[in-house]
């Protein structure tokens, strides 16, 4: 395994420690800090095995911790203690550094049997149950400097608990994460139609941007947090072809951004633009496609199967915020197919067909959500795997005019995965 060293502790637990968190100088003092040697490979497995016997009492633990960790953060802040009743669920927690990960990967027998999809680990720390007692749990601490984040799925109570938001994304770059203090203890506040729709206007009237630029950050942000959750070498098929299905609005506009940059992504987009509206931004972004070698269909798909057979994704850019009412056509029927359809979906800001507020129990139920700005009330009815946060364009003084408490992306990135 590239990015994780498998340590087996027992027949039923497993640990995925990632190789840069021990390649990390600081990791390494604080390893020999403790008294026990950090080595590599099988002698790291045996290191561990020992030391989660030999744990010293919690209390130590913690103030160990705490004295080490505070020369470089204020860690002790964000570490959650194990509830004892999860401390009994189950067998396994898992770490990772980068993206989603197999655990199967380079194993030669596949041994995680308590993982429902180990195709397709959630990035971040991932408990799905731990053993009957956290010992082992602190022994990690007392190694490692950190705190096992406990979690159902990876980063959600973090994020609610005001941590640092990094370490509920994808990336232990959170090491170096400058703390926000305003908003920590805020969750992100999820926006009404008109609340979305203010913001929009005031970002283009007030502030002065041009549509052509959030929407290219936008359609940017999808086609990353797509990569992100989809990567090239995860998909299915033998080639990686995506559909993208645009309506008549700007939310069709960041479709057709999105499936621009998910070309030079390395990826094979293919557009259902069926109501183009006749202004110079969307004939451009056309153009573009285009020229880009990105084909126009001449009309959606009309059997599902078809669409399950030929594509490992469909982007779903019909309708965003201006949405209401009730569905009219064609887009009536592209969105029945695309409910029969079994391939994921990725909804672009709101599922299409969705009250912006309220959600559609009936509706789209999409794989992945990519909320720009801010997300809406109906993400809360978002029950898919993904749901990332995007258009990281939102000036200070705006955000705090509308409480939205953002998280805080990680690093240079323009997406961040939300709980
Ligand atoms: N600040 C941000 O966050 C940014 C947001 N951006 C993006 O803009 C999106 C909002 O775009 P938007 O305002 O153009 O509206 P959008 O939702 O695409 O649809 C409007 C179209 O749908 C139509 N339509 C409506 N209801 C219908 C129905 N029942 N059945 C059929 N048709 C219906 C409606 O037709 P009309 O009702 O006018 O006849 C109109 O043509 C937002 O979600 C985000 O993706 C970024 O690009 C930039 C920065
Ligand atoms: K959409």
């Amino acid at each position: 395994m590239n990015e994780a060293l498998n340590v087996n502790i027992s027949e039923k637990h497993h640990f995925l420690i990632p190789s840069q968190l021990l390649n990390l100088n600081k990791t390494k003092d604080l390893l020999t800090y403790q008294g026990r040697i950090m080595a590599s490979g099988k002698e790291l497995v045996t290191k561990i095995n020992s030391s989660m016997m030999k744990t010293s009492r919690a209390q130590d633990v913690r103030k160990d911790t705490e004295k080490m960790m505070k020369t470089y953060a204020n860690w002790e802040e964000f570490l959650l203690p194990a509830p004892t009743s999860l401390a009994i669920l189950g067998q396994l927690v898992f770490i990772s550094a980068k993206k989603d990960f197999s655990v199967n990967h380079g194993m030669k027998d596949k041994q995680f049997k308590f993982i429902d999809h180990p195709d397709a680990l959630p990035s971040s720390v991932l408990h799905s149950g731990v053993p009957e007692n956290n010992l082992w749990m602190l022994g990690l601490r007392a190694l490692l400097g950190i705190g096992v984040l406990v979690t159902s799925r990876g980063g959600g109570i973090l994020a609610q608990k005001g941590a640092c938001p990094l370490l509920s994304g994808n990336s232990l770059r959170s090491l170096e994460c400058p703390r926000r203090q305003s908003t920590m203890a805020q969750p992100v506040k999820f926006l009404s139609q008109e609340e979305a729709q203010r913001i929009d206007e005031e970002l283009f009237t007030e502030y002065q941007y041009s549509v052509d630029q959030l929407m290219e950050l936008a359609g940017l942000s999808c086609a990353t947090a797509i990569a992100q959750a989809y990567p090239l070498e995860s998909l299915l098929k033998s080639r990686p072809a995506v559909l993208v299905v645009c309506g008549p609005g700007n939310n069709g506009g960041d479709g057709l951004v999105c499936a621009r940059h998910l070309k030079l992504f390395g990826y094979e987009p293919r557009i259902v633009y069926p109501k183009r509206p006749n202004k110079p931004l969307f004939q451009n972004l056309t153009v573009q496609c285009e020229k880009m070698d990105i084909p126009f269909l001449p009309e959606m798909p009309s059997e599902e199967e078809v669409i399950d057979e030929a594509y490992n994704l469909v982007v779903d850019a019909i309708f965003g915020f201006s949405f209401h009412g009730a569905v009219r056509e064609p887009f009536g029927s592209i969105i029945s197919t695309l409910k029969k359809a079994t391939v994921p979906i990725a909804s672009i800001d709101i599922p299409s067909g969705w009250d912006v507020e309220k959600g559609n129990a009936d509706g789209l139920q999409p794989d992945m959500l990519i909320s720009l700005t801010a997300p809406k009330k109906s993400a809360m009815h978002f029950r898919g795997r993904y749901h990332y946060l995007g258009g990281r364009f939102v000036p200070p003084a705006l955000e705090k005019k509308y409480q939205l408490n953002l998280p805080q992306y990680p690093g240079t990135d323009c997406v961040l995965r939300l709980p």
